[in-house]
């Protein structure tokens, strides 16, 4: 029998920009699932709450400002990895203060979502992209 995996909660966003681009960040080397595009984001604390985690990650990876008011839930992931279960629900968010910034990824791209696939994405990303694709 093998170990239970444990759930960790991670909140990501899809900015939204005003020609209806999504910024993507690409992991830095060094950290698992390098080189891959992702939503920034990251692991919420305990005691802390989804959005709370969500505007923390965002200062510290973007150097932006975002109102939680700003921030409205989309969809959620939901993936098997080896060592962990991630659940991570995807807010979309228009409006924010502030000029993103690569403060922890290597690069930063502002693409179109029907082309948000010609991106290597963690394989938890799939089912995002498809969602953005149809629905934004
Ligand atoms: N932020 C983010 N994490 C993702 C995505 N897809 C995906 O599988 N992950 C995984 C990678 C990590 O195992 C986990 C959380 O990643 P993270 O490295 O951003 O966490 P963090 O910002 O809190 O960083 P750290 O303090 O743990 O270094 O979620 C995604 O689109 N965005
Ligand atoms: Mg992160």
């Amino acid at each position: 029998m093998s170990e239970p995996l444990k759930t960790v909660l991670v909140v990501a966003v899809a900015l939204i920009d005003t020609d209806g681009r999504v910024l993507i960040a690409q992991r830095p080397e060094g950290k698992q699932l390098a080189g891959l595009w992702e939503f920034p984001g990251g692991k919420v604390d305990p005691g802390e709450r989804p959005e709370q985690a969500l505007i923390r990650e965002l200062k510290e990876e973007l150097g932006i400002d975002v109102n939680e008011a700003c921030l409205a839930p989309f969809v959620f992931t939901s993936h098997a990895y080896e060592s962990f279960h991630l659940l991570m629900p995807l807010y979309l968010c228009r409006r924010w203060s502030g000029v993103v910034q690569a403060h922890e990824h290597s690069a930063l791209k502002w693409v179109r979502p029907n082309q948000l696939s010609d991106y290597p994405m963690p394989p938890a990303d799939e089912p995002l992209v498809a969602w953005l694709r149809d629905l934004l």
